[in-house]
This record gives C-alpha cells, structure tokens and sequence, in this order.
C-alpha cells in the first residue's frame, strides 16, 4: 500500500535523524534514537522560565495511570490514555482531532501485574502504531485515526503476557516486546514491516525447552547458563522486553533491556545456580535480522525481581581521554552503568542510590555480591526492593553539561522464600495474588520492611560516576525527566507539581500544581516559531495502584504550558476518600484466614486497607459499609468489571468473601483510633 499522505506523512529514518539536529518537533518516544530526551530548543530558557503559563489542558478521560510520552509533528499531538486509546490532538488549539480505543477487554486487566497503562506511539510514513495491553500491534491512519492492520503479537494467549510499552520503528519495521515475567512467560521481542504488518523477525531473550532444537545460536548459549532441573521453560524463565529499545543508525545496532526472571527466585528457576542469560541484561541485536550480537548482563542470576528494562540512552562520551560510544543505563538494581556499544565491554558502574545486595562491580563487569543478599530463608529487606532504584521513569541526558537526569527512589519491601510455590502456577491463599496468576516463588512483606521510602531527583556525571545534585521529593514514583539547551531540566512529581530546575545547579525555578500526581516525562517541541512544553498527567503505574502523595483524584489530562501562557487550570476534584469503615457485622475468628485470601487475591491493586489510601484502584478500608456488606456482588461479576476489576467467579468462594470481609473490617477496627 502506498503511504498515506501527511499528517506526518515525513516521518521516516532519515526525517528522525535529521530532526535530532534541531529537535523542533518531537517524533519518537524518547525524542530521537538514542532516547537522549535532550532538546536543543532554548527559547525557554532559565531567565524567562519563571513566566510559563497554560496555554491549554486537554482531558484524556481517563482514571488509571497515564505513562505517555506525547509525540508530536507537524503540529499534532499523538498521545495515549490506559487501556491504550490513542488521541490526536491539534497543538494549536489544544483540540481533539480523533481517538481510537482498541477496545481491550476490561475484565483482563489482572493479566498484567502493574496498571493498565501504556507509554505511547510510535509514527513513521503516516502511521501511528499502538500497542495494545492485550498484545495487539495496531497501525492507523495519522489523518484519520482509522485501522490499517493490527496483528497478534503473543506466542500464547493462555500465558499472562501484556503490552505496556511504546513500539519504536527502527529501518522500516515496527518492533515490540510485552511483560509478564510476574505470572510466568519466556520473553521475547518482534518486529513487523511498517507498511504491510508481515512479521520480519522475533528474538527471544530466555532459552526454551532444552528438548527441543534452539531457536538461534544465542538460545543454544544462553541454555548453559540455566540449570535444567529447574524446568525453567515451563515457568517461562522470563526477561520480558517491556520497555526500553533504542537504535544506533551507524553502528547499525538495536539495543534492549530485558527483564527478570520468572519465578523471581533464582534457586526456584534454575537450582544450581548459574547466570540465567539474558535476564537483566541490555543485549546489542542487528536490527534488521533480530540476530544476536553481544550482551552485557547487569543482573546475573536475578533474584531480586531486578529488571534492565529502564531506558537505555547513547551518547559519545570523553573516558579517560578516549571518544567513546557508549551506552548508559540506570536500571533496577540501583548502579549506573557505562557500557562500550560498539561490542558490550563494561566501562563502568556505580550506585546512585544506597543499595545492599552489592558492594560494587569487579573490572570485568561482575557484581560483588554482599553475603546473604541471596539467602531468602528469612524475609529480607532488599534495597532497592522490586519497584527498583528507578523504574521506567524515564532518564534524559544533556551532553552539553554532561549529565543525566534520573528519577530514582526506594519503595521499602521485604522478599522470602516461598514454600507453597508450584511451577505452573497455584491459587494458594497467602501466597501474593496468587488468584489472578501471580507466580514469583517469594513471599512479599511477610515481615515489615525497615529501609526508608524516598523519591529523589538526580543529576549524575557518567564521566566521574558521581551525583553532582539532587532534589528530594515527598514521595518515591516520581515523573521521567526532560533537558534542554536552555539550561532546564524539567519533572513532574508524585505530590502533583510540575518543575523546572536548572540544569546545572537543580536550583528550582519555576512550578505548576498538576493536580493528580505525574508519572509520564514531559516533551517540547517548536510550531510556528514558539515553543511549548507539553506533559500528561495521570497518577498511577504499579505503586500509583494503591498509594498517592496527593489528595487528588486522578484524571488524565494533557497539560501544554508556553511562555506567556494565560489559561486557567483545569479544577481539580478532591479523591473521594470515605472515613474508615464501620459497623459491617463479621465473625472474628474468620479474620485470620481472611488476610490470607486477601494477600493472594486483593492487596496489589487494594493496598492494606485502612493503612494505604487508594490510588487510583480504592482502598477496601475507606469503602461504604454498604458495599463492604455486599463485597460479593462486586466480586463475582461485579460492576466494576468494566474498570479493570476480575471477575472471582470460580476463583473464591462466597465464604471466602465473607473472610475477605472479616479482615477488612476487622484490620479498619484494629486501627481506629480509639476514642
Ligand atoms: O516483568 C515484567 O514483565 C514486567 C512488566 C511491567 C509492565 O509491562 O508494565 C512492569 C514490570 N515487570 C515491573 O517489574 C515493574 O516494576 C513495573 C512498573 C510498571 C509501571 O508501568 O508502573 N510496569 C512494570
Ligand atoms: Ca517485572
């Protein structure tokens, strides 16, 4: 089929190269392909930052968590909500043009263990491309919003795989991964002709059945480092390509993050131990066969739920008076990593935040381990814990400074051994949401976690490997950063701001409440000789579930600021907590039996009722005493199937619920204050 005509009609490699020279229009998720998220716009700079204003808020319609990185050309805004519907939105007028909903089942949403969320589009000859959470790969018209194609990109609609993550098109081919390394899948990506949808190529991260021929030489190699007594294939193995992807046009090298292991317990996965390649690590691939060229395994043997995932950036760096080209990446496990992209030798490493698994990592790249950082006998409090040092938030690098902006945090949580595991899965009550497919082999908080929660902007020399600045913030799950050639770096934060700091003293100097808390990274970008700045705004992602740092509610908004902006904020509804619950009448000796089933049915997306206060799923303790009374009508096909809630039926029993129930209303009875 002929391409069709604009809007962005322009965009292929070439344009996308040729854009990173001035970046006025912002076309690929992380700006250009080596995901700097550096833009040389400089009229908004630190000396009139201070006068930036609203030029127009735009509202997604949405509750759950917005994770999109806006994309925009030719003055069009292609932006997606949860559940994966796209907008396109005139930049002029703030306007809606189209939207498509791909119309995810609802009810699915358990599937996937971290919000219903989705990290944008991608464009590329008059295409938009959208991932959908159920594992379609969708293209539309950019002018219509119509279907052109979708395919199915998942090997087996019986596993938990998901789709969160923003496809990028690298040489023509659209190319995505998926998630789901918490319930049991091997990972994998797939790229597709842009044009015609025919699948090119996969790569899978983690080997299969040992039993049967290898896909590919890297499968063949990366099996001797999983031990097969753990009948790893069966569990899946994981290392799930859930989000990061970036493309070196000259080196003609693709590079991803791969994800952790599934189980999470290494001794569960693969009993003798051994490196389990490629978890946790960024593998260099040829983009245009899916070929293996190198890998650099940042995690070996994960188990810690340590993902690689995090967005991996480019840059040509001056090392020891040497040009390098480099890859950096500050994933999970809390250390910042400088790798050689040309053949994944290790530069360096070094912790950005306090962790305790690791003392720090050899020449040659290897971690050195911290004794009993492995021993799961006794609940132990990893830092960082599963949310990571840094999540998919993204990071950005200003090459002028030299420095990299990280959104890092620590999220407290204890991890230990499960003895109720079983490989294919089991719905046992206590073991953490078992009944909607969770399968980690660990127990999760079975002792409270000691260590402290933070949310910390940093700046970070890659160079030296060392912070040159930092602002604290008043909660971890902070936005992803932006950087610019007027000297800002720009975030949104937990508690519902959005904030300019000097690039290169992190002085503040400019903010805007945001309402809802911001988790997505802010883009700018030029039309007609001014610039703007443009976020979406959405508290959620897997810890915005069932925590805030906002009193809040959450709707999606797009919010576009410009110098001299002059239009009103949006108001911002008050989250609609209710008092702790009371007077639900229940039997006390069910309670015990009823925090069991909640753990394994209930507490990701709940929180602890009465002790968290809801993000954007409520928290049971702070519910009517009228649906508390009636908990089974929300239960078995519920109400709020049609926001993402499963449907129990077949998974719990109705005296089940009544447990549930006991210990919701028994634990917001425990903890009132008493008068
Ligand atoms: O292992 C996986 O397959 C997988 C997938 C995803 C996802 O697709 O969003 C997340 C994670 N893991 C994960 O560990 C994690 O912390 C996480 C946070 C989020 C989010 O969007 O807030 N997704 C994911
Ligand atoms: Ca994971």
């Amino acid at each position: 089929a002929d391409a069709p005509k604009a809007p962005a009609g322009k965009v292929d490699g070439q344009y996308i190269q040729a854009n990173a020279a001035h970046t006025r229009e912002w076309p690929s998720y992380g700006l250009d392909y080596a995901e700097t998220r550096f833009s040389k716009l400089k009229q908004i700079h630190a000396g009139n930052v201070r006068e930036l204003g609203l030029v127009w808020s735009y509202d997604l319609e949405s509750t759950r968590g917005v994770e999109a990185t806006p994309l925009v050309v030719d003055g069009v805004m292609y932006v997606t909500a949860p559940w994966s519907v796209v907008h396109a939105v005139d930049v002029r007028t703030g306007k809606r043009l189209w939207t498509h909903d791909p119309k995810v089942d609802r009810s699915q949403a358990y599937k996937g263990c971290c919000d219903v969320v989705n990290r944008g589009v991608a464009l590329w000859q008059g295409r938009v491309y959208v991932a959908a959470y159920d594992g379609r790969l969708i293209a539309l018209d950019a002018a219509s919003g119509k279907v052109l194609w979708e395919k199915d990109t998942l090997i087996d609609r019986k596993r938990s795989y998901t789709v969160t993550g923003a496809p990028r098109v690298f040489k023509g081919k659209v190319i995505i991964g998926n998630g789901g390394a918490e319930f049991g899948v091997r990972g994998y990506i797939t790229a597709y002709d842009a044009v015609s949808g025919d699948q090119k190529w996969r790569w899978f991260t983690v080997p299969g059945d040992p039993s049967k021929p290898f896909e590919d030489e890297s499968m063949a190699a990366a099996a001797k480092t999983w031990d097969p007594r753990g009948k790893y294939w069966e569990s899946g193995g994981g290392g799930t390509v859930w989000n990061s992807m970036v493309f070196d046009p000259e080196l003609n090298l693709m590079y991803v993050g791969t994800g952790n292991g599934s189980p999470w317990s290494h001794a569960k996965r693969s009993p003798a131990g051994g490196d389990n390649l490629y978890l946790g690590s960024i593998v260099a691939l040829n983009p245009d066969t899916g070929k293996y060229v190198w890998h650099y395994q940042e995690t070996p043997g994960d188990n810690w739920d340590y993902t690689s995932v995090q967005d991996l950036i480019l840059a040509d760096l001056k090392i020891d008076g040497q040009l390098r080209k480099v890859v950096m990446h500050a994933p999970k496990n809390g250390f910042f990593f400088v790798v050689d992209r040309t053949n994944g030798k290790f530069i360096s490493a070094k912790n950005f935040v306090d962790v305790n698994w690791a003392s720090g990592y050899d020449k040659k790249g290897r971690p050195i381990e911290v004794a009993g950082a492995r021993d799961r006998s006794k609940p132990y409090d990893s830092v960082p814990g599963p949310f990571g040092a840094h999540n998919w938030h993204s990071m950005s690098f200003n090459p002028e400074l030299g420095l990299a902006y990280i959104p890092a945090q620590n999220v407290p949580l204890t991890l230990g051994e499960d003895p109720s595991w079983q490989k294919h899965g089991s719905n046992v009550a206590g073991q953490p949401m078992s009944g909607t497919g969770w399968n980690t082999g660990m127990t999760i908080n079975a002792q409270p976690p000691t260590s402290k929660a933070f949310g910390r902007l940093i700046a970070w020399d890659p160079v030296q490997q060392k912070e040159v600045w930092r602002q604290e913030h008043a909660a971890p799950w902070n936005g992803g950063t932006l950087t610019t050639a007027g000297g800002l770096v720009f975030q949104g934060t937990a508690d519902g701001r959005f904030v300019a700091y000097h690039a290169k003293t992190g002085e503040r100097l400019w903010e805007s409440p945001t309402g809802t808390g911001v988790v997505a990274a802010p883009i700018t970008y030029e039309v007609d000789g001014r610039q703007y700045v443009s976020i979406a705004v959405g508290w959620g992602g897997v810890f915005g579930l069932f925590q805030r740092a906002t009193d809040r509610a959450t709707p999606g908004t797009v919010y576009t600021f410009a110098v001299g902006g002059k239009a009103a904020m949006p108001a911002f509804a008050k989250y609609p907590l209710g008092d702790l619950v009371a007077g639900v009448s229940y039997d006390p000796a069910h309670v015990q039996e009823g925090t069991a089933l909640y753990v394994s049915h209930c507490v990701f997306c709940h929180g602890v009722p009465g002790v968290d206060r809801g993000g954007n799923i409520p928290n049971l303790g702070y519910s009517s005493p009228k649906i508390l009374r009636h908990l089974d009508r929300w239960v078995f096909k519920g109400p709020a199937m049609g926001k993402g809630m499963p449907d129990f039926t077949g998974k719990l029993t109705p005296e089940q619920v009544e447990k549930i129930k006991a210990f919701v209303q028994g634990t917001a009875d425990a903890i009132r204050p008493k008068p």
